[in-house]
C-alpha cells in the first residue's frame, strides 16, 4: 500500500490491535518489518518481526503484556522511543523519537544500566546482523545447489555460463560445455525402484564432479538424470578428452543395469560443443549444440562421446 509522505512516524490500531494505518515515517522506522506491514496484522507480530535484540532487554510485554505509555525499542538500526494512546476507538503508536545507531535509552535510566544496556544492544545488534548475513548466505546457497545430489543446479549453470561467456569473449581463449545422460534411466527406475535411481544419481554426480579438478570447473545438475560440465579456457581436443575420462569413469563404478541395451552396467552419453572465438552475446547457442551432440552420442549407440566446435556465435 501507498503511503502519503507524513513527517510524523504514526501508526493506527484497532481496539484488537490490528494495524489499521500508519504514515510513511512510520513505515520506514519499521523498515525491518515492511514485508508484513499491512492492515489487519497485529502489533504483536510486528514487535515479534522488530524486537529480536529488545526481548533480550525484558520487554516482557512483547511476548504477552500490554505495552506501556512509553517505551523504548532497539532495533539494528535504530533506537526509537514509542509513545502510545489509548484512544476511544485504540491505540496510536506515536515514535517520539529516533536515532540511528547508536541507541538512546530512556532517561530516567541510570547511567551504568543505561551503559551496560547500551552495549549489551549493541553487541546483540551485532550477533543479529551476522545471523542475518548467515541466513542469506544459505539461502544463496540453497538457491544455487540440487537439493538430491548436492551439486550445483541449472540456475547455477546459467549464471556462470553467462559469466565465463563473458570472460572468454574478452580473453578470446577457448569456452566448452559437457552435456551428459544417463542411458535407459527410465528403465533402470521402473527396473530397480525410483529410490535405487536417486541412488545412482547421486554416485554419478560425485564422480563427474570428482573427475574435474581445475578451480573454474563446474559441474550441475541440468534437470532429471541430465547433467552438464562447463570448462572454461579448455578447446575442443582437451574437452572431449575430459568426456571421454568422464565415460571411463562411469563405467568403472560398473553400477549394474539389467534392462540397459548399451551395456550390462550403468552408462552415459555425452555432447561436447567448444566456443572457440566468441563473438555474440547468446551463450545459449552452446547449449544447443552440446544438446544436439548429446542426441548424436545416443542415436549412434549411447555409451560414447560426440563433439564440435559451436559454429553459429554471431
Ligand atoms: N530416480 C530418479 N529418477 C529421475 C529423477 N529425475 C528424472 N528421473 C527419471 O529419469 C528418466 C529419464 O528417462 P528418459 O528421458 O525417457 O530417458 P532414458 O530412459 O534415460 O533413455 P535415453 O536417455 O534415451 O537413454 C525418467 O524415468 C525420469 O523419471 C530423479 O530425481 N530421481
Amino acid at each position: 500500500m501507498d503511503k502519503a509522505p507524513f513527517t510524523q512516524s504514526v501508526a493506527i490500531f484497532d481496539a484488537s490491535e490490528r494495524l489499521v494505518d500508519w504514515s510513511a515515517g512510520f513505515g520506514e522506522e519499521f523498515a525491518d518489518a515492511a514485508s508484513i506491514l499491512s492492515q489487519g496484522i497485529s502489533a504483536r507480530d510486528i514487535y515479534a518481526m522488530c524486537l529480536l535484540p529488545e526481548r533480550a532487554l525484558d520487554l516482557s510485554w512483547a511476548s504477552g503484556g500490554t505495552p506501556p505509555p512509553v517505551f523504548e525499542y532497539i532495533n539494528n538500526r535504530r533506537s526509537i522511543a514509542v509513545e502510545q494512546h489509548l484512544g476511544a476507538n485504540g491505540y496510536v503508536f506515536r515514535i517520539a523519537q529516533s536515532t540511528q545507531a547508536t541507541p538512546q535509552l530512556h532517561p530516567s535510566m541510570l547511567d551504568e544500566s543505561a551503559e551496560l544496556l547500551r552495549s549489551a544492544a549493541l553487541q546483540i545488534s551485532a550477533a543479529v546482523l551476522k545471523r542475518r548475513e548467515q541466513e542469506t548466505h544459505r539461502l544463496h546457497e540453497l538457491a544455487l545447489t540440487d537439493g538430491l545430489t548436492g551439486i550445483a543446479n541449472r540456475r547455477y549453470f546459467d549464471e556462470l555460463l553467462d559469466i565465463e561467456w563473458q570472460r572468454c569473449k574478452k580473453s578470446r581463449l577457448p569456452l566448452s560445455t559437457i552435456f551428459i545422460d544417463i542411458d535407459f534411466f527410465k528403465r533402470y527406475n521402473d527396473f530397480y525402484g525410483h529410490l535405487s535411481g536417486d541412488v545412482c544419481l547421486k554416485i554419478i554426480a560425485s564422480t563427474l564432479r570428482a573427475n574435474l579438478h581445475r578451480p573454474r570447473d563446474l559441474v550441475a545438475r541440468y534437470g532429471g538424470e541430465e547433467f552438464t560440465c562447463l570448462l572454461p579456457e579448455t578447446d575442443l581436443r582437451d574437452a572431449a578428452h575430459k568426456a571421454a575420462e568422464l565415460e571411463k569413469a562411469i563405467r568403472a563404478l560398473a553400477i549394474p543395469h539389467g534392462k540397459s541395451e548399451a551395456a550390462s552396467i550403468v552408462t552415459i552419453s555425452l555432447g561436447v560443443s567448444t566456443a572457440q572465438c566468441i563473438m555474440g552475446d547468446d551463450s545459449s547457442v552452446l547449449i544447443r549444440a552440446a544438446d544436439q551432440l548429446l542426441y548424436d552420442a545416443k542415436a549412434a549407440g549411447r555409451g560414447c562421446v560426440r563433439s564440435a566446435l559451436c559454429t553459429s556465435m554471431g
